[in-house]
């Protein structure tokens, strides 16, 4: 393959990027996760009255909840609440109800957290549904609906729902349930179409993954044409790990006056990842960057960012000619393919991961010392995607380990990203010369394996 970078990067196929289902992302997450994940960030909250006596709890017990509901959250074993729980139920409890949009990353609790408010706020002796949750996928629902079933196994008399694609109603076209979780096209289908639920009834609505959520142009619609019938007096909670800064303004105008949990934006650093670029004529260019650094620095693992999906088998049908193991994780594969993959990696039957964006947000590596962007994140108007590029090489550098990120650039176009990027983050992105042995070898990584 002797093209000029030019032929080669304006061919659709290679520059196309790779669609990414961010509910499968949600669902991969998920179950990747086995346990609590401790939250390695600051939260930083907005409280929608400064002076409300609102406290962050220690214990479960702090929070006053009915007996019964106590005992199911230390029956799935839960000892003490994560960052996340303590700061928002407090808030999610509170009376009168408040709304709240809140992030935090994924595994540290958040689902477990609006849970337990659902829970608390159904009032068992009313036979209709009190609390809606809405899901973007099937399997999302099913997952939240099995932990509201445990929070849940010791109050007498309380019932949930899922509402998905295939859900019939019984001969009576009644739903009784107190708690609904299920995806807004069959809710609007229930509510709207069928009248068979009445919105106008709910106390609690709740609406999880709310970036994939607001983000789909379909799930939007469904969402603001269910958010139209609440009542005013509805509490309103959206959770989420991530939350572009759009999609943040969007949520803050539809929840009204919300207490709001984020994560602190400076914490959000690079400190501890060594940053370079290096300037490629070509895609094989850039190759032959990759084979300088397995040749000359001993890598325990790296992780190569490409934008589509034939790029990134491009570059593994030649690595793995040229004797490296590979894995490849992009779009096309299904969940658990993509789990697979990522679980032969984990163990360290691959040493390279060669991934499009599927991978760059909440995954846990610890062993990878190298993140290459072989092409830099862009957004929709070809600037910089810093919030991108900030997740991908995150990769790295874990747990405060050191990490090196090299970006490699092939025109004008790529160089400037890559300084609008530097002036972003304000951390320096130093050069290195791809022909330089010396530059090659002063990258050795700190912490190698
Ligand atoms: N206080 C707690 N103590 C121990 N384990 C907990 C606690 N809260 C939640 N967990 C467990 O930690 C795991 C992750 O929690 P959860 O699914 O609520 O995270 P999440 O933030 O909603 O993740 P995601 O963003 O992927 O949806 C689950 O297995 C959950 O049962």
């Amino acid at each position: 393959m002797n093209r000029s970078i030019n032929s080669f990067e304006t061919e659709d196929n290679f520059s196309k990027e790779d669609f990414v289902n961010p509910a499968d992302t949600s669902l991969m997450l998920k179950a990747l996760q086995k346990g609590l994940v401790d939250s390695k960030l600051d939260l930083e909250v907005q409280r929608q009255d400064p002076n409300s006596p609102l406290f962050s709890v220690r214990s479960f017990e702090g929070l006053h909840l009915k007996p019964e509901i106590l005992r199911g959250i230390y029956a799935m074993g839960f000892n003490a609440p994560s960052k996340i729980q303590e700061t928002a139920l407090p808030i999610l409890l509170a009376d009168p109800p408040q709304n709240m949009i809140a992030q935090s990353q994924s595994g540290t609790g958040k689902t477990a957290a609006f849970v337990i408010a659902m829970v608390s706020r159904v009032n068992t002796t009313l036979q209709y549904p009190q609390v809606l949750c809405l899901s973007p996928t099937y399997e999302l629902a099913v997952q939240i609906a099995e932990e509201t079933a445990k929070v849940s196994k010791f109050v007498p008399g309380l019932s949930i729902k899922i509402a998905v694609s295939g859900e019939i109603l019984d001969q009576h076209n009644q739903i009784n349930e107190h708690i609904i979780i299920g995806t807004p096209g069959k809710m609007l289908d229930w509510s709207l179409k069928y009248r068979v639920l009445d919105l106008k009834k709910i106390n609690v609505f709740v609406l999880d993954e709310a970036d994939v959520m607001i983000t789909g142009q379909g799930l939007l619609d469904q969402c603001i044409r269910i958010r139209k019938e609440l009542s005013c007096k509805c509490q309103m909670l959206f959770f989420s790990a991530t939350y572009q800064k759009e999609i943040m303004d969007f949520a803050r105008y539809i929840v009204p006056s919300p207490n709001v949990i984020q994560l602190k934006r400076e914490e959000q650093t690079l400190d501890n990842i060594k940053q370079y670029y290096v300037r490629c004529r070509s895609p094989e260019d850039k190759y032959k960057l990759i084979e300088n650094l397995y040749g000359n620095i001993i890598i325990g693992q790296a992780i190569i960012f490409c934008r589509s999906r034939k790029m990134s088998a491009w570059l593994a049908r030649k690595m793995s000619s040229d004797g490296h193991s590979v894995a490849v994780l992009s779009g096309e594969l299904t969940v658990e393919q993509r789990l697979t993959a990522l679980d032969r990696f984990r163990v360290g039957y691959e040493k390279v991961l060669i991934a499009t964006n599927v991978l760059s947000r909440g995954i846990d590596i610890e062993q990878v010392t190298i993140v290459v962007n072989f092409d830099l994140p862009i957004d929709g108007e070809g600037n910089a995607d810093c919030e991108t590029y900030l997740h991908r090489i995150g990769r790295t550098g874990r747990f405060g380990k050191n990490g090196i990120a090299i970006n490699l650039i092939h025109n004008d176009e790529t160089m400037k990203i890559c300084f609008q990027i530097e002036n972003h983050f304000k951390r320096s992105i130093k050069e290195i010369n791809a022909d330089n042995m010396e530059d090659i070898e002063n990258l050795q990584p700190p912490c190698v394996l």
